[in-house]
């Protein structure tokens, strides 16, 4: 089975383009190994390419434990990059069908090379039962959390996926790894829930450090920068547009006055093509 390794800004996939529709069962099953940094490939996630009926390509996310999520950011940059280069003609501005619905991309390129990739990401989704998030009332705004016997704030926004945003004094310092799993699997969100800890430093800008639903501690969550930015609105902590500080780099995020999107604007990189000989 082919593959190209792709990453934005850290968060790396192992991109699997199909002709016809895609066996996710199998892919799924296989998701565990493929990503395993020492006996497979080493991903956050597969990336799946296949045909679309309504874009003009389709691609579904599965996380490294093999849960299939609904939205991922970066992973979209990347297979926008891989579709601009391999398999659109060059075409800078096409749609991606994703399990949220179809997402509009522009590709920024310099001499043919796509250098920037910006995303509608869609509106996000406040309320709680559409998070979904076991809480009363329209939105889940500086809500407090108690585990083992911490408590935290934290505003809920869905971007398709859970998103739990705490704001920390110092999110590059934060024990992510102490408190990632336990609040990802925090019983108030039954489908689980990524986890942002975030320091608000402007309303310009944002540091934010990610433990992701199905995929453990990553170096950058798009759609999980696109939450932090509409967090820090809901909680006076940001402007609509603001950048994303993550150790490799920034996420342009604006959460659209007009529209209500939230458009990402980031970089995709390719890394290597290869060839997986696993069963
Ligand atoms: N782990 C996420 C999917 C990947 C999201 C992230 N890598 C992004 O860039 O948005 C989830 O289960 O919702």
């Amino acid at each position: 089975m082919n593959f190209t390794k792709m990453h934005g800004l850290g968060n790396d996939f192992m991109l699997i383009y199909t002709p016809t529709t895609p066996d996710f069962t199998r892919l799924s099953a296989l998701a565990p190994q493929m990503c395993d940094r020492h006996t497979g490939v080493g991903a956050d996630g597969i990336a799946v390419l296949y045909p679309s009926a309504v874009a003009d390509i389709a691609m579904r996310i599965i996380n490294s434990d093999g849960s299939i999520a609904e939205q991922c950011g970066n992973a979209m940059r990347c297979v926008a990059k891989y579709f601009y280069e391999r398999l659109s003609g060059l075409k800078t501005h096409f749609t991606i069908e994703s399990k949220i619905g179809v997402q509009p991309v522009w590709i920024e390129t310099e001499a043919g090379v796509a250098t920037k990739v910006r995303i509608d990401m869609g509106p996000p989704i406040l309320e709680p039962a559409r998070i979904p998030l076991y809480l009363e009332g329209d939105r889940a705004v500086e809500q407090t959390i108690s585990v083992a016997g911490q408590s935290f704030t934290y505003t809920a926004v869905s971007m398709g996926n859970p998103h739990m945003v705490i704001a920390v004094r110092d999110a590059a310092a934060f024990p992510v790894n102490e408190w990632g799993p336990v609040l990802e699997t925090h019983p108030l969100f039954p489908n689980k829930t990524n986890v942002e800890f975030v320091t608000y430093h402007s309303p310009e800008e944002v540091t934010m450090r990610v433990w992701e639903r199905g995929a453990g501690p990553t170096l950058a969550c798009g759609s999980g920068a696109c939450a932090t930015v509409v967090a820090g609105v809901l909680t006076g902590q940001t402007a609509r547009k603001a950048v994303v500080h993550l150790p490799a780099g920034d996420l342009l995020i604006d959460w659209n006055e007009q529209d209500g999107h939230v458009y990402m604007t980031g970089p995709a990189a390719f890394v290597y093509d290869g060839v997986w000989l696993g069963k």
